[in-house]
């Protein structure tokens, strides 16, 4: 799925820091560093981290949510502190739209008594996970407002969604001026075949990740979600993301200055389709399971914090934006840069129907400071790519269809 037109964006590892492959050390610093921490900032990015600090952790990566964002810091902490990743054998997912199953799994590496994180995009199964992942481990995830949601994915998955394809198509074929979203939300049903494999994400594209039955409402809808709250220590929610990071990194054990991010996978302007009311509502409608979905979780997030304290929240928020300013100053140089004025490294795939925008890093750094800063800003397959092979010493494999 979306794999047929993805090749590997990278030779190995080019240019990032590995064990395996020392020599291809130009962009800078390996982030594992024993030198002490101190007051300054970027001391922070290096402190040794003991690895039995962080519990397991699993994250259902859900689509155009702000999960690459959240996934880059667990692959940042992840490195640092020599983290086994769950990887798949195949490419950057786990045979989505299918459903995760253990053997999906690439082999423990040598030296390795357990997966430390799991992050690769998937759709869940709990009981799966539960083979592969150790009885402890923090099971998160991310939602992100409905008509946002999947106003985005629309946009991004325009030509690989049948049902999206056909709507474009049908847009193509008329002359009047409305969008391609516009003419799907019209007749949505017309577009929409169930039975088609590749159409999860065509109606209520985060029930669909999160494993439910994401083509109609039934009798087990209710008990499902509860069983989903019971499974998930912590849901993120993308509108609050700050405070779903302070609340992560209390989950991890992590400092609020290990959390500086920069948003990732962000759409250009020009793909942004601007919603009226009218527009919104049919959204709603046409994705009822997911505002359900969202919904329930976004109050069960606030209870969370409620229990966390909110005033403790709203202080640790301000910290964590201070701090993560203070990072961005140093590592960006510019943000929301088109992928044609990006060196390779950085550049966000351009896979989807959407045009993905990336960050500059900032020239003259440290070689230290440049490799934590390049790591902060790239993009999921490189960083993707550049892991396992620092963990197999060998390529990610291609889908086994190519
Ligand atoms: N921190 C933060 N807060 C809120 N929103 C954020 C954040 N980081 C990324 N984003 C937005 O999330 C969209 C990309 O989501 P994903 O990375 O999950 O996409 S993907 O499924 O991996 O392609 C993409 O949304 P659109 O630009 O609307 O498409 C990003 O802008």
């Amino acid at each position: 799925f979306f794999v047929n037109n993805w090749k590997m964006p990278l030779k190995k590892t080019d240019g990032l820091a590995t064990d395996s492959n020392p020599q291809q050390n130009h962009i800078g610093g390996d982030t594992r560093s024993s030198s002490a921490p101190s007051e300054n900032d970027a001391d922070l990015f290096y402190i040794q981290r003991i690895r039995t600090n962080s519990p397991p952790v699993v994250f259902l990566k859900t689509h155009r949510t702000g999960g690459s964002t959240v996934q880059n810091l667990l692959f940042r902490m992840g490195e640092r502190d020599g983290a086994t990743f769950a990887f798949p054998h195949h490419t950057y997912h786990f045979n989505y739209p299918q459903r995760f199953r253990a053997e999906l799994v690439d082999k423990l590496p040598s030296g390795s008594s357990q997966y430390d994180i799991l992050c690769s995009h998937m759709r869940l199964d709990v009981e799966q996970l539960k083979k592969v992942m150790s009885s402890n481990a923090i099971f998160i995830t991310i939602l992100r407002e409905p008509v946002q949601t999947f106003e985005s994915v629309f946009s991004y998955y325009s030509s690989s969604v049948p049902a999206f394809a056909s709507a474009k198509k049908a847009k193509a074929e008329t002359s009047g001026n409305k969008s391609a979203l516009s003419v799907f939300l019209d007749s949505p049903q017309t577009f929409w075949d169930p039975k088609e494999f590749n159409n999860g994400l065509g109606k209520n594209p985060m029930s669909f990740d999160l494993g439910l039955n994401s083509r109609m409402w039934n009798s087990s809808w209710l008990a499902d979600l509860t069983l989903l709250e019971e499974a998930f220590q912590l849901v993120m929610i993308a509108e609050h993301f700050d405070e779903s990071l302070v609340l992560l990194g209390a989950l991890l054990k992590l400092e609020l200055e290990e959390l500086a991010y920069v948003r990732l996978n962000s759409r250009s302007a020009k793909d942004i389709t601007l919603l009226d009311e009218v527009t919104k509502v049919k959204i709603r409608t046409w994705n009822n399971l997911d505002v359900l979905l969202y919904d329930f979780f976004l109050q069960v997030f606030w209870e969370k914090a409620g229990q966390y304290g909110l005033e403790r929240l709203r202080r640790e928020v301000g910290l964590l934006r201070a701090s993560t300013e203070r990072i961005r100053q140093k590592c960006v140089a510019k943000s929301g840069v088109p992928p044609d004025q990006l060196e390779d490294l950085v550049r966000p795939s351009q896979i989807g129907s959407a045009t993905i925008l990336g960050h500059q890093v900032q020239r003259n750094l440290t070689k230290q400071d440049q490799g934590f800063c390049t790591r902060l800003v790239l993009h999921e397959l490189q960083y993707h790519a550049h892991l396992y092979y620092q963990q197999y010493a060998r390529d990610m494999g291609l889908a086994p269809t190519q």
